[in-house]
C-alpha cells in the first residue's frame, strides 16, 4: 500500500515520521531496515510513528525505531519533531503536548519562536535500572573494552547511556570505542555512548554513537545524558549549550534525582512523500 511520509530532522538527527492517527500499516523489523536503508529506501536515523493515545488523558502516543529496527524507549530529537508534525498536520492546536512513549509521558512545549522545549523527565541513575552492571551506583565506573580501562558515567534518560570525558572529541575513539562500548556485556540491552568535551561550566562538546544507528549528528537524550554526567562529576552548571556535531541545544537540568532533565532546540521538515509498504 501506499503510505504518505513526513522527513525531518532535529540538528541533522533525521526521521521518517508516519501518522498513523489517519493511516494504517504494520511494519516488520526487516521493512524498517529496508526504508532505514540510505541508498535502497528512504534513510533515516529514526523511525517515528504517531499514534492515538491508549491513555485519554495524553494527547498522542508515539513509537520510535532505530535504523537497525529495534524498537526504543526515548528519543529527544524526535520528541521536537514529532511536535512540530502533529502542530503541521493540524493533528492538534495545542502548544502544550502530552505524549505517551515507551517509558512514560512527555510533555513538549513549542515556543512563540519556534524553538521546541521538551521535559524528558527525571534521569536514572540505578544501575539496574539502567540497565548497567555494577555492584553499586556511582558518578564514574572504570570498564575494561579493547585492552583498556575507560571511565564512564551510566545514565538512562528513559534509553541507556554511557558518557565518557575526553580531552578533544574531534579526536575521540568514537569509531572503535562506541560500537565496542554499545554491544558491552555491562549494558544488557546495548546503550548510546556520547564522547563529551568540557569547554565550560556551561558549554560542553558531544558525539554519539548512537545505539542501533551509528554516529549521529545529534542526539537529544544522549545531550540530557552528557549534562547528567557532567554535573554528578562536579564539571557543569544546570544550564548548559552542547555542541552537537549539527547544532547546539540547551539543557537545564537543577541536579535534583527527581528534578526533570529540560531540553530546548529546533525541529526542521524536509520533504513530504509517498512510499509503497
Ligand atoms: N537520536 C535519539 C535517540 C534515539 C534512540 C537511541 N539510538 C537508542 O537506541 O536508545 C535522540 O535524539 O535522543
Amino acid at each position: 500500500m501506499l503510505v504518505r511520509f513526513t522527513k525531518m530532522h532535529g540538528l541533522g538527527n533525521d526521521f521518517m515520521v508516519i501518522d498513523l492517527v489517519t493511516q494504517r500499516i504494520n511494519l516488520s523489523e526487516d521493512k524498517v531496515r529496508q526504508l532505514a536503508d540510505r541508498h535502497l529506501g528512504i534513510g533515516f536515523d529514526q523511525l517515528l510513528l504517531v499514534e492515538p493515545p491508549t491513555n485519554p488523558e495524553m494527547d498522542f502516543r508515539y513509537r520510535i525505531y532505530n535504523a537497525d529496527g529495534s524498537e526504543v524507549e526515548h528519543c529527544g530529537n524526535g520528541a521536537r519533531c514529532f511536535a512540530r508534525f502533529v502542530r503541521d498536520k493540524q493533528l492538534t492546536t495545542k502548544d502544550v503536548i502530552t505524549v505517551e512513549t515507551a517509558k512514560g509521558k512527555a510533555v513538549l512545549t513549542i515556543h512563540p519562536d519556534d524553538r521546541i522545549e521538551v521535559d524528558m523527565g527525571a534521569p536514572v541513575l540505578l544501575p539496574s535500572a539502567i540497565p548497567f552492571i555494577a555492584e553499586e551506583q556511582a558518578a564514574v565506573y572504570p570498564l575494561e573494552v579493547d585492552n583498556q580501562i575507560v571511565h564512564l558515567s551510566a545514565i538512562s534518560m528513559g534509553n541507556p547511556h554511557a558518557v565518557l570525558v575526553v580531552d578533544n572529541v574531534d579526536q575521540a575513539a568514537v569509531e572503535t570505542l562506541g560500537p565496542a562500548l554499545e554491544s558491552h556485556s555491562r549494558f544488557p540491552a546495548k546503550a548510546n555512548i556520547g564522547f563529551m568535551q568540557i569547554i565550560s561550566p556551561n558549554a560542553v562538546k558531544l558525539r554519539v554513537y548512537e545505539r542501533g544507528a551509528g554516529e549521529t549528528m545529534a542526539c537529544g537524550t544522549g545531550a540530557c545524558a552528557a549534562v547528567v554526567a557532567g554535573r554528578l562529576r562536579g564539571l557543569l552548571d544546570e544550564n548548559v549549550k552542547v555542541y552537537l556535531p549539527g547544532g547546539a541545544l540547551q539543557i537545564i537540568w537543577k541536579g535534583g534525582t527527581d528534578d526533570s532533565v529540560m531540553m530546548t532546540g529546533p525541529a526542521t521538515t524536509v520533504f513530504e512523500g509517498q512510499v509503497f509498504i
